[in-house]
């Protein structure tokens, strides 16, 4: 395996669900979280339509990954792209404005839960165990501009320990003082990866990497403010921030993270760099 990082486990693959997941089950190495974005995997300007090829290419490279070996223990998390952002956006919610009204709530919801059953149904055609884990029923945010995210990881961790991939997404979330806010896919992973101390990162989006000013991938950060002024938000209407808040979510994380595009998903889950490294 050329170029692998050498904290990559190449343990059992769990590349079916059932007896192999109950096979693979118990071990308890440092689990991958990967991102799928939501600009790659939807089209993100026509409302809930999926971009399906690139979606089925992601779910190859998953189950690719699981069948060989290259990655264990795996948690999938995915962001909201025309499902989730459109839905919200035109309720008036984002992460930092919420709502009290239960169908708007229902609305984001609602939309993130067909976008997720899209994706687990993916996978599970590949022979992938992905299971559902809905944050809107398990998390919470504390009062204020700085609220805490709040998610509980115990049915995440113990799901991984009986072999299966939890695939959670951006979702709404109970925001003391606020009503329901939105809670991105980025915010879920930085949680996830310090709650599971997971092994590295991925963030699989529409770009190769993070662009600085002439369009080129920067390969590594480790400042935001040495980068700041390259990065915007989405080009695509997104209430949760876009590159900007990708690269602070991952700033903070003790393991390495890869933002990357469709090209850099095998790769990454081969244990190889991809796109920009973020540490
Ligand atoms: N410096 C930059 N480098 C790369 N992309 C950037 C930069 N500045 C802004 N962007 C925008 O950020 C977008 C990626 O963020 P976005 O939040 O849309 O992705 P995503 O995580 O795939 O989608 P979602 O939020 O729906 O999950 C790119 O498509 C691009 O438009
Ligand atoms: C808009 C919603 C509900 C999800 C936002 O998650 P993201 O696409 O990861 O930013």
């Amino acid at each position: 395996m050329t170029g692998a990082d050498p904290t990559a486990d190449g343990g059992d693959a769990r590349g079916a669900g059932g007896d192999e997941a109950a096979d693979g089950a118990g071990t308890d190495a440092p689990p991958v979280v990967l991102k799928l974005g939501g600009s790659l995997i939807t089209e993100k300007d026509r409302p809930e339509t999926l971009d399906d090829a690139a979606l089925d290419a992601a779910c190859d490279a998953v189950a690719d990954a699981l069948a060989a070996g290259d990655v264990d223990r795996l948690v999938v998390v995915h962001g909201g792209g025309s499902f989730g952002h459109h839905h919200a956006s035109e309720r008036g919610v984002s992460t930092t404005d919420g709502t009290r009204d239960a169908d708007a709530v229902a609305a984001v919801h609602g939309a993130m839960k067909r976008l997720n059953a899209h994706v687990l149904e993916r996978l599970r055609e590949r022979g992938v165990p992905a299971v559902p884990v809905h944050p809107l029923s398990l998390a919470a945010r504390t009062e204020g501009a700085d609220g805490r995210l709040d998610l509980p990881l115990g049915s995440t961790a113990t799901l991984l320990d009986e072999g299966f991939v939890p695939v959670l997404h951006g979702d709404g979330v109970a925001t003391a003082g606020d009503g329901v806010t939105v809670v991105s896919g980025d915010e879920l992973v930085a949680e996830l990866a310090a709650g599971l101390a997971a092994r590295r990162v991925g963030v699989c989006s529409t770009v190769p990497g993070v662009l600085d000013g002439d369009g080129d991938v920067i390969d590594e950060i480790d400042d935001f403010g040495a980068v700041a002024d390259a990065l915007g938000a989405s080009d695509a209407t997104d209430v949760s921030g876009g590159m900007a808040a990708k690269v602070r979510e991952l700033l903070d994380l003790d393991a390495p993270a890869y933002v990357f595009g469709a090209a850099g998903l095998a790769p990454f889950l081969r244990g190889e760099g991809a796109g920009t490294r973020i540490d």
